[in-house]
């Protein structure tokens, strides 16, 4: 880079007025970027709040058709289904997983027929399901992977049949990608795309998103078996490049703020669609400090997306999406 000393360069010039501003931005955070994770509940014409998560709510499937729709009249490009299972459908087995009418394929299909302009991601991970909250089967107190991998392929596959274009493993098994790939291959799905969550840490930030799935009070331990070590960077460079290899289309860092040199450093080493989870907890710390009016929740909200883009992420998975969009709609 080539720099003239004062007072030849004055940086300040550039940042005079809004319009200088804008013409020398150098990421800018659009619509495109987003995709909406919301939750799903069964019934009709229902809705609860989630208290820990203010203005999120879990919608029965006939609301969540008319958010749906709303979301894809803003132009967001996708959500996510995260569904709260009534705790009577959770075994040991975690059969409803893989169930083609349990309730995140129902809105899955629902979203579907509606005929919408919006991709649907949908989640691959047994926790929703499972008697003991974990994202693998558990069998005397360990996840086995390799039993976890073969149930979370015939959910990926009972995901696709019922039309999502975008399947998100966010187990952290080894050998998952792989094995959902090779399936949807053979399975005439060969166009549905994974995002793998590539570097999952274990983290407390996802602590909200356990009350809005109903998962908190099934956990039984934690989850340090298989999400990763919040030290490690080595590895998460590692695992994106096994994710490629295995067929992964775009790569997932959760959660995002905290973890942005993580974000920088996927983007810059492999050129890859890269996207980033502003999770559950990141949600609560900015929307708890805004209704306390110690922050100024739209400034933050723009400011901690746009992080995001300038870190190099094609895209971020937030509950801000609507609001953001309505503010960029401006
Ligand atoms: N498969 C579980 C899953 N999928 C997405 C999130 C967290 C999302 C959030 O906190 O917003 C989690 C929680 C976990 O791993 O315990």
């Amino acid at each position: 880079m080539t720099q003239a000393p004062y007072p030849a360069a004055r940086f300040r010039r550039l940042r005079r007025t809004p319009a200088m501003r804008a013409l020398v931005r150098e990421t800018t955070l659009t619509v495109d970027d987003l995709i909406w994770p919301v939750f799903v509940r069964d019934g009709t014409n229902e809705r609860d709040a989630v208290p820990s998560m203010p203005g999120v709510e879990r919608l029965s499937i006939d609301l969540l058709v008319e958010t749906a729709r709303e979301a894809a009249d803003l132009g967001i490009p996708a959500i996510c289904l995260f569904p709260y299972t009534d705790p009577s459908l959770k075994t040991e087995q975690c059969e409803e997983a893989w169930n083609p009418d349990n309730l995140s394929n129902r809105a899955t299909r629902a979203i579907r027929d509606a005929g919408l302009d919006i991709s649907i991601m949908t989640d691959v991970a047994l926790d929703p399901y499972n008697a003991n909250g974990h994202d693998g089967i558990v069998r005397d107190g360990i996840i086995l992977n390799d039993e976890s991998v073969d149930a979370l392929v015939k959910m990926a596959l009972a995901q696709a049949d019922a039309g999502a274009d975008i399947l998100g493993p966010s187990d952290m098994m080894d050998g998952r990608v792989a094995a959902m790939r090779a399936a949807l291959e053979s399975n005439g799905h060969k166009d549905v795309a994974i995002m793998s969550y590539t570097a999952k840490y274990a983290s407390a930030f996802y602590g909200p998103f356990r009350d809005a799935v109903g998962a908190s009070g099934a956990l039984k331990g934690d989850k340090k078996t298989y999400q990763m070590d919040f030290g490690n960077r080595d590895e998460a460079m590692r695992l994106v490049e096994r994710d490629l290899m295995e067929g992964a289309d775009m790569i997932m860092v959760k959660p995002g703020m905290p973890y942005l040199d993580i974000c920088a450093a996927v983007k810059s080493t492999f050129g890859v669609p890269t996207f980033a989870y502003q999770v559950s907890g990141e949600y609560a710390m900015l929307m708890g400090a805004a209704e306390r009016g110690w922050l100024d929740g739209d400034r933050v909200m723009v400011e901690s997306l746009s992080a995001f883009k300038r870190a190099g992420c094609d895209g971020i998975l937030t509950y801000f999406a609507p609001r953001v969009a309505r503010l960029l709609q401006e």
